[in-house]
């Protein structure tokens, strides 16, 4: 039996390798699993985003656990999502014939399942199957055995450890044979051979079986009718659906948080040690995924995401963290497993994040401006909401002078990071407007002082007049891709010289290959060792840059390059090497996708304002 992706193997020593844009992602808003081309399910952590993995074969090898159902032989393999969808549809073509394997969770019926429906199209085709269960991140073999039922729908195969149990069902099962289930068998053109894969607490009741067909359908008619609520209508359409589809997939619509990813440790730089657990919730993160969602018309997710906020946050103001659970827990202690080799030879891996004890001034800023969109299309406060953001300001007033980690989670020392008092200023801004013009109350003389001070602090020691730029913090003279939010933000006017100069230095700094950097690692703020490539989101942030500011070519243009990196099925991880040509980092990434949205959103009214204005002048 071939191993379809060993032929990635980058050397000797280093595991076979997929290529990470070579994944697919399928998922059921509570956690999800990375699909090779082939058909190697190599990522899974149910039934939790934030479950301990287990399918991990992505950070190790086969033996750290994977479900592959893919031809022997070698083949041409097209995929696609089902139209507005998360299903996927993978067509495999060989010299001897067609097979088409489907793979969805299905949606909305609060079970932890995976589907994977094979069916013949043309001629035959020699297919492999190979089940392999480790559970704690690829560390803890399964009891498994074998129970054939009475019929042949009834046959399954369960793997208990501990509180996990996974149980296989099909048509068709693998057979046991060292550790490893495995099987072999033609498809025929007209063959259906489907397969069901349940997760459920070893305690409980074994789940009845599925209605495939009803649940693929429902789970169809789930997601269209989700895009189909999609208010935007400009440029790069599909992009935009299928950013807000993985969004929509990213968020646990059960509890209400967003993870930043559906992974850990995909590497920031091969062979690096720059490797993280993106499995949480970012208050960033999800404060810039509603941004996005509500540019686009979805104000429903935001009254999940503020009551998941809500009780995130309840407590002490002093007590908030930058990050939390899904479930809006508190303890994400970062550790590393040693028994994985990581993507890549890329190691440690971790999990957890140490970027939970952070601090991180510009939180806030991006919740409030997150809340006040959400107030501006109609989610009405709730008495406890704004009792939170009020305490949240107020606890602000306090610190809001102290240097931060930054939103790129420096490890380096504190600093004090010009985006992060930008986003400080953005605070007590949208804390006064709430005030000013939503009637809510709060003590807005004090406020107004502190947006004041912090404005006139950082048009002083933030900017450097002799280069005619903001700064990446107060004490260097580097910049950094975060300062082109200030137009963005409402800091400034994009047709101010300051802001103009910003975009110009960092065009001219931490452009690579026509991509742009967070900023120059060699500077050494960040505290790591090792260099990173071009983040999409950052260079999403230019083109909508270029956007305000006038310079629509230059704004199509990057455009055009970044909606085009995207994979075959529309996917984006956090970063991509332009010399390589490869994905980079953990995937699919909210913020790439985010980024995108309000990229192309950016992009569109700059354009409809261009042609109304040269409308007029007609
Ligand atoms: O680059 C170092 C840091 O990388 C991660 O943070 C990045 O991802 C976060 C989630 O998307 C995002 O909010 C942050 O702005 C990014 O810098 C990692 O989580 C950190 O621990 C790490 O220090």
């Amino acid at each position: 039996m071939t191993d379809p992706d060993s032929t990635y193997n980058a050397g000797a020593s280093v595991p076979p390798r997929v290529p990470i844009e070579e994944y697919a992602v399928i998922g059921d808003t509570e956690t999800a699993a990375l699909i090779s081309r082939a058909g190697s399910l190599d990522w899974l952590c149910i039934p939790r985003f934030d479950s301990p993995s287990c399918f991990s074969a992505l950070l190790g090898t086969p033996e750290h656990g994977r479900w592959l159902i893919g031809p022997v032989d070698e083949a041409r393999s097209t995929r696609a999502y089902r139209g507005s969808s998360c299903i996927l549809e993978t067509v495999h073509e060989t010299d001897t014939g067609r097979v088409r394997v489907t793979d969805l969770m299905p949606l909305g019926d609060g079970r932890a399942d995976i589907v994977r429906v094979v069916e013949g199209l043309e001629g035959e085709v020699e297919m492999q199957h190979e089940w392999i269960v480790r559970f704690t991140y690829g560390k803890v073999r399964p009891w498994v055995s074998h129970h054939p039922g009475h019929e042949r729908d009834d046959e399954v195969i369960v793997a208990i450890a501990g509180p996990d149990m996974l149980l296989l069902r099909g048509q068709r099962l693998p057979v046991a044979s060292d550790g490893h289930h495995r099987d072999q068998w033609t498809v025929r053109a007209g063959d259906r051979v489907q397969f069901s894969l349940s997760w459920f607490a070893s305690w409980k009741e074994v789940p009845p079986p599925l209605d495939i067909p009803s649940r693929i359908e429902a789970t169809y008619q789930k997601s269209a009718d989700w895009a189909a609520r999609c208010t935007y209508d400009g440029p790069y359409r599909d992009a935009v659906v299928r950013s807000l589809l993985i969004l929509r997939l990213l968020t646990d619509t059960r509890r209400g948080g967003i993870v930043a990813a559906a992974t850990t440790s995909l590497p920031e730089d091969f062979g690096g040690e720059r490797n993280w657990d993106y499995r949480y919730c970012w208050l960033r993160d999800a404060s810039l995924t509603l941004e996005a969602l509500l540019a686009v018309g979805y104000v429903g997710a935001t009254k999940l995401w503020r009551d998941w906020l809500v009780r995130a946050l309840a407590g002490d103001p002093e007590d908030m963290q930058i990050m939390y659970a899904v479930d809006g827990g508190r303890e994400l202690p970062e550790r590393e497993l040693a028994h994985l080799p990581g993507y890549a030879d890329s190691r440690p891996v971790r999990v957890g994040n140490g970027a939970v004890d952070q601090k991180q001034t510009d939180v806030l800023g991006e919740v409030m401006i997150a809340l006040e969109n959400a107030r501006g299309q109609g989610l009405k406060e709730t008495s406890q909401s704004w009792a939170v953001q009020r305490a949240l300001v107020e606890d602000l007033v306090k610190h809001w002078d102290e240097p931060d980690n930054g939103l790129w989670e420096i490890r380096g020392p504190l600093r004090h990071f010009t985006h992060s008092r930008v986003m400080v200023w953005a605070a007590f801004d949208r804390a006064i407007r709430a005030v000013e013009q939503h009637g809510y109350e709060g003590p807005v003389d004090r406020w107004r002082e502190v947006r004041d001070a912090v404005r006139q602090e950082i048009l002083d020691k933030g900017f450097d007049r002799a280069k005619n730029t903001f700064t990446q913090h107060y004490d260097t003279t580097e910049v950094d891709a975060s300062l082109l939010l200030i137009p963005l933000v409402g800091f400034l006017p994009a047709d101010d010289p300051r802001v103009r100069g910003t975009v110009a230095a960092v065009e001219n700094d931490l452009m690579r290959d026509g991509l742009l950097l967070r900023y120059r690692t060699e500077s050494g703020v960040d505290g790591l060792s090792g260099d990173e490539h071009p983040f999409l989101a950052c260079s999403f942030w230019l083109v909508a840059a270029y956007a305000v500011t006038g310079e629509l070519e230059k704004a199509r243009e990057l455009m055009d390059r970044l909606v085009g990196l995207a994979n075959d099925v529309g996917l984006l991880a956090e970063e991509y090497d332009p010399k390589e040509q490869r994905m980079v980092g953990n995937y699919p990434q909210a913020f790439s996708h985010l980024t995108l949205i309000n990229a192309a959103v950016h992009l569109a009214q700059a354009e409809a304002a261009a042609r109304a204005g040269a409308d007029d002048d007609r």
